[in-house]
């Protein structure tokens, strides 16, 4: 029985592409309209504890049909992994896209990256370079001041203070990672069963994996939560917002790296419901919650499909990009890693031809994953030609899902313009039916500052969605809402660690869950 990651379930019939859609997942109403506070309110009902211990049962029998599985499997040893061309290569671009090898091949790329970053590219890195604490730039402050100015002057000074509370809060104990079965029904199990339970799920269809993320999920999103969310819901949970409340409010929202943009909007829409009725601390936080699962479930005010997943019977081609240093390769291999043990073919394409080293990180792990690599170890390649070798591949070993890796760093925004833009020519000819995804791996500790990266690339790079990693261990996680707000792009996946398991698909639910009741 495999457990289907991107559909959040098992694939129990012989195809295991087109399944119905997943146990859904509580529908936010926008929520101007929303007057549920609770989404969770149909499932009152649900005895949470027994949920738990059915689900501990049923993880505990899927365990021992898996270790008898195992023994049964006859030991078939991983087919080899090829990372060269598989077949005999094709002309590097096709004919009818002649300019593109031209231009390719006698433009010479730098050989080996410069150590400081280029351009655009450099300008966000530098920028983006570790920033202990961000805040809302200080106005110099002519006199007389302006209503607008003392805000902002008063919300400066509430920051600092604030920081310093938060500094305060205790650090707690990393917990080691959970070995695959849980040992027992503990408050980390009964946590995560309930976050599962209040989404609709059964308990005998939830996966051991989904246990175990969920708790690093939580873990990892501590720092955000203790620092500051958590001083969030004191002061939300108090009944209606004053000034005082408010800008307390704002100050810890932007200091999560939330944004002004989505901080303004939580702000406005909580002050006018708790202006409108006065609910009791429980229910105002469950709307500040609700509150920012819209922000997360509809990036830019457009509603997307929560379940992203390789559709079934086509090429499903995602392209991965970011500059380096975000976590890209790693993404890749965690990628990879997903999709291979939840039963879909996978390939990549190793286009980040640019350094040599990002071609060789990822064969590693292609190794590591067991997924099969197409790379071209001539010097200089053109990312055009590795893609088109990997749909090649791609198309004759009838692969579900291929990934590509790109270059982050170019000399400038043209040079990645046109490299980015090229590979879609080559995609949209070579794989016109192939279903085509273009994320870009932005690094959660950047908080704001890896907006700007994100910026660039939204221009040239025709994005579909955002893979948010190093959730864990920062204190920024808010940066999640600035995305869906600022840069009106769904979030994909999360990473929350370093580990081959550590990313997954994204759920709003689960994020807003893990912020701010974990
Ligand atoms: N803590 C944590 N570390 C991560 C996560 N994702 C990636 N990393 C680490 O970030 C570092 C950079 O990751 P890479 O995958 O090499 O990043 P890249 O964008 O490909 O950059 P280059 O290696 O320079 O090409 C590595 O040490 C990763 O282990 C995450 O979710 N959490």
């Amino acid at each position: 029985m495999v457990f289907n990651w991107f559909r959040r379930q098992f694939n129990r019939s012989e195809s295991p592409s087109p399944s119905p859609a997943p146990a859904p997942e509580p529908q936010p109403e926008q929520s101007e309209q929303s007057e549920q506070a609770e989404p969770e309110k149909t499932q009152e009902a649900v005895d949470y504890l027994a949920w738990a211990k059915a689900a501990y049962q049923n993880i505990q029998q899927q365990e021992v049909e898996k270790s008898s599985e195992v023994e049964e499997k006859v030991e078939e040893p991983e087919a080899e992994v090829t990372p060269e061309e598989p077949e005999e290569r094709e002309p590097a671009v096709e004919p009818s896209e002649p300019e593109a090898v031209v231009e390719s091949t006698t433009e010479p790329e730098p050989e080996s990256e410069p150590e400081r970053e280029p351009e655009a590219v450099v300008e966000s890195t530098t920028e983006t370079a570790p920033e202990p604490e961000s805040e809302p730039k200080p106005e110099p402050t002519p006199a007389p001041l302006s209503f607008l100015e003392r805000a902002k002057a008063e919300r400066s000074a509430r920051l600092e203070e604030l920081k310093e509370k938060a500094v305060e809060e205790p650090e707690p104990e990393e917990k080691p990672r959970r070995s695959p079965a849980p040992q027992e029904l503990d408050e980390d199990f009964l946590w995560s069963a309930e976050v599962l339970a209040k989404q609709g799920r059964r308990p005998d269809e939830v996966s051991v994996e989904e246990i175990n993320w969920l708790q690093q999920l939580r873990q990892g999103l501590g720092k955000t939560r203790r620092g500051l969310i958590n001083q969030l819901k004191a002061v939300v949970g108090q009944g209606p917002l004053n000034e005082e409340a408010i800008l307390e409010v704002e100050s810890l929202l932007l200091q999560a790296d939330v944004g002004v943009e989505a901080t303004d909007r939580i702000i406005e829409q909580l002050q006018s419901k708790l202006r409108q009725e006065s609910l009791p601390p429980e229910q105002a936080i469950a709307y500040l919650k609700q509150l920012l699962r819209d922000i997360l479930d509809y990036p830019g005010g457009k509603a997307y499909d929560t379940t992203f997943a390789p559709q079934p019977d086509v090429l499903n081609i995602w392209m991965l990009t970011g500059v380096n240093g975000v976590g890209k390769t790693t993404t890749i291999g965690k990628l990879a890693h997903l999709a291979k043990t939840s039963d879909y073919q996978c390939l990549i394409g190793a286009a980040d031809t640019f350094r040599a080293a990002a071609v060789e990180q990822v064969k590693v792990w292609g190794e590591r994953t067991g997924t099969e690599v197409i790379a071209n170890p001539s010097k200089n390649t053109d990312p055009a030609a590795v893609v088109y070798d990997a749909i090649t591949a791609a198309q004759s070993r009838k692969v579900d899902l291929l990934l590509v890796d790109t270059a982050g760093r170019l000399q400038n925004k043209k040079n990645l313009m046109e490299e980015l833009s090229k590979i879609r020519r080559i995609i949209d000819k070579k794989a016109p039916d192939a279903k085509v995804e273009s994320l870009l791996v932005l690094d959660a500790t950047l908080g704001q500052n890896g907006l700007r990266q994100a910026q660039v690339f939204a221009e040239v790079a025709q994005l579909s969605g955002v893979v948010l990693t190093k959730l864990d261990g920062t204190a920024k996680g808010g940066v999640a809402l600035a995305v869906s707000q600022q840069l009106g792009l769904p979030i994909r996946f999360i990473g929350a660690g370093e580990g081959i398991e550590d990313l997954r698909p994204f759920s709003s639910y689960e994020f807003v869950e893990a912020l701010i009741s974990g």
